[in-house]
């Protein structure tokens, strides 16, 4: 039997970085997915390995269950959520070490390192094949990585006992309340490999969906009828969110009664526009308004993310291009290059939008118009369930 998992990316409208460090920040799913399928290996297939392939980027890794556990002798599964150990992360590392990923995608590294964490801290040493492709540009802003993670989970748990399916459902499914929080907190133990020092922001709103204020853990789930429409732009510049996170966290130890000012100003903002999202629309002037207030706050959330010292120069070749047409653009997750978010009012032609992104384009730039706000994580079951998987556990 082989289940399929697929987590959407994600933009933060507010508050990336500062929510780190117990700011708000508002974000909202996008409809840009990681898919993961897994699957045990019948005893016809006598396959003894576990692998792991990225088809974007063509690569497989695998390793024989024998070396797993000459890896993971002590290895107990299955445990709660828990943070993977240093002690196990080189144990870890050992095996990525050894799959010789090329130089041009050693980044892929921490992502390995999370599935090898999140399936055997489930399954133990058990031979399974995943397999991962993904809609979303990786390391720009669009919560790559927490798409991974979630969907990983999902896919991992949907095959355990931890977790109650109903294999006759055809199609996606969502799961239950229970199962999202068990998702949601294996994925924020993959986002600490990948993030270092993740607040936990990206993987909640990959897992529930929709738009979500977020505070130190707490989720809020904001209910909108108001049209949100954002131009996304990939500056198509690489960066690593892990040492984007701790060079604020280095500036704040610097500086830490004006970089608390500025965090405060973060949360601030990111209150005000999730109370501008949530307030009930009357009207197209009502619209308007609210749309003049949200560019306004998106500027200023913009000037404190360069004061922590993570916009750049692309970045800012494309706020002067929108703002030629009076457009508000800010960074979107960790920055220093990655994705851009400029608010398209809704009374704005599409021959001005048409503009905009001829003109961004041209300057070398990606753009994309994602819908926001979807659902979160999803699974779908293909092929007879093997009782012995779940020990005949339907229910
Ligand atoms: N489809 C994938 N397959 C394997 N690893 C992935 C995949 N997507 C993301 N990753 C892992 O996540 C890393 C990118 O995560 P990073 O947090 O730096 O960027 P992001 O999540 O796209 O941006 P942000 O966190 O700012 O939203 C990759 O280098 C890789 O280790
Ligand atoms: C930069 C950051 O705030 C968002 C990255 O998308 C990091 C985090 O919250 O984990
Ligand atoms: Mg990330």
């Amino acid at each position: 039997m082989e289940v399929r998992a697929r987590a959407p990316g994600k933009i933060i409208v507010a508050g990336e970085h500062a929510v780190v460090h117990g700011s708000a920040a508002v974000a909202a799913s996008i409809d840009l997915y990681t898919y993961v399928s897994l699957r045990f290996p019948t005893p016809a297939d006598n396959d003894e390995t576990l692998s792991l392939q990225l088809k974007d980027v063509s690569l497989e890794f695998s390793w024989p269950i024998a070396r797993i556990k000459e890896a993971f002798p002590n290895l107990e599964n299955p445990i709660p959520p828990s943070s993977c150990s240093l002690e196990t992360l080189k144990l870890i590392a050992s095996l990525v070490d050894e799959q010789n990923i090329p130089e041009a995608n050693i980044g892929l590294a921490a992502g390995v390192t999370a599935f090898l964490w999140l399936f055997t801290s489930i399954h133990g040493c058990k031979p399974a094949k995943a397999v991962v492709n993904s809609e979303l540009p990786l390391g720009s802003g669009l919560g790559s990585s927490a798409a991974f993670c979630v969907a990983l989970s999902a896919a991992i748990l949907a095959l355990s006992d931890s977790v109650t399916m109903d294999f006759s459902h055809q199609g996606w499914q969502v799961f239950g309340e229970n199962e999202l929080e068990l998702v949601n907190k294996w994925a924020f133990e993959g986002e600490k490999i990948i993030h270092g020092k993740p607040s936990g922001i990206d993987n909640t709103v990959s897992t529930y969906g929709n738009m979500i204020k977020f505070k130190s853990g707490d989720l809020t789930r904001l209910k909108t009828n108001m049209p949100l429409k954002m131009l996304i732009t990939n500056t198509k510049v690489g960066r690593n969110t892990k040492a984007l996170v701790a060079s604020v966290s280095e500036r704040t130890l610097r500086h830490p009664t004006a970089m608390a000012s500025v965090f405060t100003a973060v949360d601030s903002i990111s209150n005000e526009v999730a109370a501008i999202i949530q307030s009930p629309v009357s009207d197209d002037l009502a619209i308007t308004e609210k749309e003049e207030k949200l560019a306004e706050l998106m500027e200023m959330n913009q000037g404190l993310l360069q004061c922590m010292g993570v916009s750049h120069a692309s970045i800012e070749t494309i706020l002067r291009t929108t703002l030629k047409y009076k457009l508000s653009t800010k960074l979107t997750g960790a920055g220093g290059g990655g994705c851009v978010l400029t608010l398209l009012p809704t009374l704005l032609s599409g021959t001005v939008v048409d503009k905009v992104i001829a003109d961004l384009e041209t300057c070398g730039f990606q753009c994309l118009l994602a819908g926001i706000g979807g659902n979160g994580v999803e699974f779908s079951y293909s092929g007879i369930p093997d009782i012995g998987a779940n020990g005949g556990n339907l229910s």
